[in-house]
C-alpha cells in the first residue's frame, strides 16, 4: 500500500518544508519536492494548507491503573483509541510494581493488559516501588526487553514511596546499566503530616488537596532527587513538573551540565488551583499529584518551555470517572483517586501555545514528539518524519476550530477537564505505522494493530 500525503507544510523539531511525504507500507518512503509524479499511489491525501507533522508521543499514561482502591478508566483500547483521534500515535505507560513482587511479574502482567489490545504503537516505563536485592538485578532484565526507564517515587508513603537511600541504591543501579530513573518529586512524609492536620480540622473537601501538597515540598523533593543523582552520577528525569520552584531546581542543576531533565503537562499550563476549588464536590475532576497550582505558575512553565529546561509535555493520563470514582472520596479529599483525564488533547492544547505565541511550530513538534522519541530509545523509528521511520504522521488544521467536551471526546471517562474549551487547529487525518486510523470524523484504527515497542537506552539531550 503506497499513500502520498500532498501539498502540505511538514513540520518538524527544526523548522518547516512544503514537500510530499510518500508512505510505502509501513513505513515513509520519501519526502519530496511538492508536485513529485510518484507512481503506483494507491491513496492520495490532500494536506494543502495543513500540517504533516510526526505522531505525538506521550511519554506518561496510565491506562488500566490500580489506584485507591479502583483502578484508571481507559483500558488499552479505550485509552490508545482516544489517543489516535487527538494525534498521538505511541504512548509510553507504567508498568506499576506493587510491593512484594516482582519487576518481571509486573512487566508480565502489564504485557497481558496490553498486548493485542492497543490501536498504537505502545512501549512500557516501570515503576520500581520495592526497591530489594531481586528488583536492582531485575532492573537489568527490564532493559533487556526494552524497557529503561524506571519512576520512583517520594510521595504517596506507605504506597510507592521511596525513601532516600532507596533512591539512591537504584540510581546507583540505573547509573551502572545506562537506565534512567524518573521521580515523582512531592515530599510525601511532609505532606501525609499536612493532610492529616487538615482532615482533624474538618478540612475535606478536594480544594485540601491543594492546601496540603505546597509547591516547595515540590521544589524542596526536586532539589533532593537532583543531589542524589548528582552523587550517584545517574541521569534524572523529574515527570509532571507542576511549580515554579521545582523548575528553578530543574533548570539550576542543568546550568551546572547535570543530566537533568523534566517534563510538565496541559493540566499545569492551563488549568489552576481555581478548578480545584470548585463547589459541589466537582473540585476532585481537578485531583491529581502534583496538585493544579495558583495561576502565576502557568507562566514559568511556558517559560521553561522554551528554555529547554522543559523538554517534554506527557499528560499523565490517568482517568478516573467522576461518579463513583472520584465519588470515593466524598468527605475526605484524601481518599480521591489522583489523576486527570487528557491523553486526546495533548497537541491540540499545546498547539494553542503555538497560537498564543508561546512556542513556535517547531517546539510544538519538538515537545510533543521528537524529543520524548530520543529521549526514551524511540528515534528515528518515531518523533521525525524521515525516510525510513515509521510512518506514522498526522494531518494538522490549523485552521479548524473546536470545542472540547465530554460529548465529543472518545476517553472512557464522563467528564472533561476541560469543558466548553475552544481550541484553534483539529486533527484531520492520522496515520499509525501506514494504516490510516483517523480520517475526518471516522475511526479506521483496529484494535490489536498497536505494536509493543522495545526500547533503545534513552539519549539524553542537554
Ligand atoms: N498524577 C496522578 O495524580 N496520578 C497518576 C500517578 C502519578 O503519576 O503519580
Ligand atoms: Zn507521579
Ligand atoms: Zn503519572
Amino acid at each position: 500500500m503506497r499513500t502520498l500525503i500532498k501539498g502540505g507544510t511538514v513540520l518538524s523539531s527544526t523548522g518547516a518544508i512544503l514537500a510530499d511525504v510518500l508512505v510505502d507500507s509501513e513505513h515513509i518512503a520519501a519526502l519530496s519536492a511538492p508536485g513529485i509524479d510518484w507512481p503506483d499511489v494507491d491513496k492520495t491525501i490532500d494536506a494543502t494548507g495543513k500540517y504533516v507533522l510526526p505522531g505525538g508521543i506521550d511519554a506518561h499514561t496510565h491506562m488500566e491503573m490500580p489506584f485507591g482502591g479502583t483502578s484508571s478508566h481507559d483500558t488499552f483500547e479505550t485509552g490508545t483509541t482516544a489517543a489516535a483521534w487527538g494525534g498521538t500515535t505511541t504512548i509510553v505507560d507504567f508498568a506499576v510494581q506493587a510491593k512484594g513482587t516482582t519487576l518481571q511479574s509486573t512487566l508480565d502482567k502489564w504485557h497481558s493488559k496490553a498486548d493485542g489490545n492497543c490501536a498504537i504503537d505502545y512501549a512500557f516505563h516501570m515503576i520500581v516501588s520495592d526497591v530489594n536485592e531481586t528488583s536492582l538485578k531485575e532492573m537489568q532484565t527490564c532493559i533487556d526487553q526494552g524497557v529503561n526507564s524506571f519512576k520512583m517515587f517520594m510521595a504517596y508513603p506507605g504506597v510507592f514511596y521511596a525513601t532516600d537511600g532507596e533512591i539512591l541504591r537504584a540510581m546507583q543501579r540505573a547509573a551502572d546499566i545506562g537506565g534512567l530513573i524518573m521521580m515523582h518529586a512531592e515530599n510525601g512524609i511532609a505532606i501525609d503530616e499536612l493532610v492529616a492536620q487538615a482532615l482533624q480540622q474538618g478540612k475535606t473537601d478536594p480544594v485540601q488537596h491543594g492546601y496540603t501538597r505546597p509547591s516547595e515540598l515540590e521544589g524542596e523533593a526536586t532539589s533532593r532527587a537532583i543531589t542524589l543523582a548528582k552523587v550517584t552520577r545517574s541521569p534524572l528525569y523529574i515527570v509532571h513538573l507542576s511549580a515554579a520552584e521545582a523548575l528553578n531546581a530543574v533548570a539550576a542543576a542543568r546550568n551546572t551540565g547535570q543530566n537533568v531533565f523534566a517534563e510538565t503537562c496541559p493540566q499545569y499550563l492551563y488549568l489552576s488551583i481555581e478548578d480545584l476549588a470548585k463547589p459541589d464536590f466537582e473540585g476532585s475532576k481537578y485531583v491529581a499529584s502534583p496538585p493544579l497550582r495558583p495561576k502565576e505558575h502557568q507562566a514559568s512553565l511556558w517559560n521553561g518551555l522554551r528554555t529547554n529546561d522543559l523538554s517534554v509535555v506527557s499528560t499523565d493520563h490517568c482517568p478516573f470517572c467522576f461518579n463513583e470514582q472520584k465519588e470515593l472520596g466524598r468527605g475526605d479529599f484524601s481518599k480521591i483517586p489522583n489523576g486527570i483525564p487528557g491523553v486526546e488533547h495533548r497537541m491540540d492544547l499545546l498547539h494553542q501555545g503555538v497560537v498564543a505565541g508561546e512556542i513556535s511550530l517547531a517546539r510544538w513538534v519538538e515537545i510533543t514528539s521528537t524529543t520524548p522519541a530520543r529521549m526514551f530509545g524511540l528515534y528515528p523509528r518515531k518523533g521525525t518524519i524521515s525516510p525510513g521511520s515509521d510512518a506514522d504522521i498526522v494531518v494538522y488544521d490549523p485552521a479548524a476550530t473546536q470545542t472540547l467536551s465530554v460529548e465529543t471526546h472518545h476517553m472512557n471517562v464522563d467528564y472533561s477537564a476541560y469543558e466548553g474549551m475552544q481550541i484553534t487547529g483539529k486533527v484531520d487525518t492520522v496515520l499509525s505505522r501506514g494504516r490510516i486510523v483517523v480520517e475526518g470524523n471516522a475511526f479506521h484504527g483496529a484494535t490489536g494493530h498497536g505494536q509493543f515497542l522495545s526500547r533503545d537506552l534513552c539519549q539524553y539531550l542537554n
